[in-house]
């Protein structure tokens, strides 16, 4: 790897920890200008709550906006641009289960950032609530997940037959129905290693294997099935295990919580959806706000170096973008944190 990487906006020495691919970070995935950015700033803040040892990367599409860009630099994220994946043409008789899962066949570009020798994966409704930096410590060679739950597949097989890895004698596969579906994961936080031949391999499995409802989730678990491991449920709750398997669950013991459950986004939450009047929702939620409201967990207190026009200014200290700037200035504002490497988009 070139100790230095060209950039239109400059160049940026690789770190020399990187160089030896020694470098490690936790990485989360964002697209569009909506509210989303409220949970990667919910979880920069959260992972510096615990004292975590590693930086937060956020791969960034290119249609989020540069406000939302300086709230998650603000926050210590280091942003990484990144290009859409177009996902496969889905059948309309089929379709995906969330329409934005869509855009998610893009968070497979965390795959081509090869400059870390292990990440960390988290989707941006996660929250850390106790130090997980042992991820970092598995053995090479696998993925790292946590078991899925089919209780809420509403249209699959599984639902049909209440059949659930969670509980796999509460009903066991049928004979009839061929093999029983290999363990799966849930794709909202897994621990790898980032390799541009994974990715290239991905984008080429995408191209011979037909569209499922859980997008790049399906495709993540039937590419990574032979070298798959599970980790504790401790690592990625899903809220709905509460309530469809809470004999698999310790909630003292919990360290990371997904917020994937329909009405369970804790910026959004309003408590009136299906489960999310429970005491324990009710409490996750509150944790997480009382994190993103935390104040001491901002980690710039400094003004940041951002390019206006071709030029680095240093920015008075930074809320939003700076008013004092024009339209076509803030289009082109770009927050820059040095040692943020670009990888080309291929
Ligand atoms: O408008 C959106 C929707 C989703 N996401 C990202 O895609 C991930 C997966 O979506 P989501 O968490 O909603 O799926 P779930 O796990 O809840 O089914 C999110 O966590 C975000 O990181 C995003 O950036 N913008
Ligand atoms: O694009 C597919 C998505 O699939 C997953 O969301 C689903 C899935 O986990 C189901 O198994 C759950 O039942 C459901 O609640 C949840 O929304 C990932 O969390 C998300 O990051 C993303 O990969
Ligand atoms: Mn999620």
């Amino acid at each position: 790897m070139a100790p230095v990487q060209n950039h239109p906006n400059g160049t940026y020495k690789v770190s020399k920890a990187a160089e030896k691919g020694e470098n490690k970070a936790f990485v989360t995935f964002l697209g569009g200008g909506g509210d989303y950015v409220k949970g990667v700033v919910g979880l920069a803040k959260g992972l510096r709550k615990v004292n975590s040892a590693f930086p937060l990367v956020v791969a960034v599409l290119p249609d989020v906006p540069q406000e939302h860009r300086l709230l998650m630099v603000q926050s210590g994220c280091i942003l990484k641009d990144i290009d859409w994946v177009q996902p496969p043409k889905m059948d309309k008789s089929i379709g995906w289960a969330h329409e934005h899962f869509a855009i998610n066949y893009s968070k497979l570009r965390i795959f081509q950032f090869e400059e870390y020798s292990r990440m960390v994966y988290f989707d941006g409704d996660i929250q850390v609530y106790g130090n997980v930096d042992e991820l970092f410590e598995l053995p090479n060679g696998h993925l790292y997940g946590v078991l899925d739950c089919f209780c809420e597949w509403h249209h699959s097989p599984q639902y049909k037959i209440g059949y659930c890895q969670q509980c796999p004698d509460r009903v066991q596969w049928p004979a009839g129905m061929g093999q029983p579906p290999s363990s799966y994961f849930n794709a909202g936080m897994f621990v790898f290693e980032p390799r541009q031949a994974t990715y290239d391999d991905l984008i080429n499995t995408i191209k011979v294997t037909p569209p499922s409802s859980f997008a790049e989730q399906d495709l993540l678990n039937l590419y990574f099935r032979s070298i798959f491991k599970p980790i504790p449920p401790i690592y990625n709750l899903l809220l709905p295990m509460l309530w469809t398997h809470p004999e698999n669950v310790e909630l003292d013991k919990v360290k990371v919580v997904h917020f994937c459950a329909n009405g369970s986004k804790p910026w959004r939450y309003t408590g009136k959806d299906e489960n999310m009047d429970r005491e324990d929702v009710k409490m996750l939620v509150k944790k997480w706000w009382d994190i993103y409201n935390d104040e001491s967990l901002v980690s710039y207190k400094k003004p940041l170096t951002a390019n206006v026009g071709g030029k680095f200014v240093q920015t008075p200290e930074l809320k939003l973008v700076p008013k004092d700037l024009s339209d076509k200035e803030k289009r082109g504002l770009r927050p820059m944190v040095t040692g943020v490497v670009k990888v080309p988009v291929s």
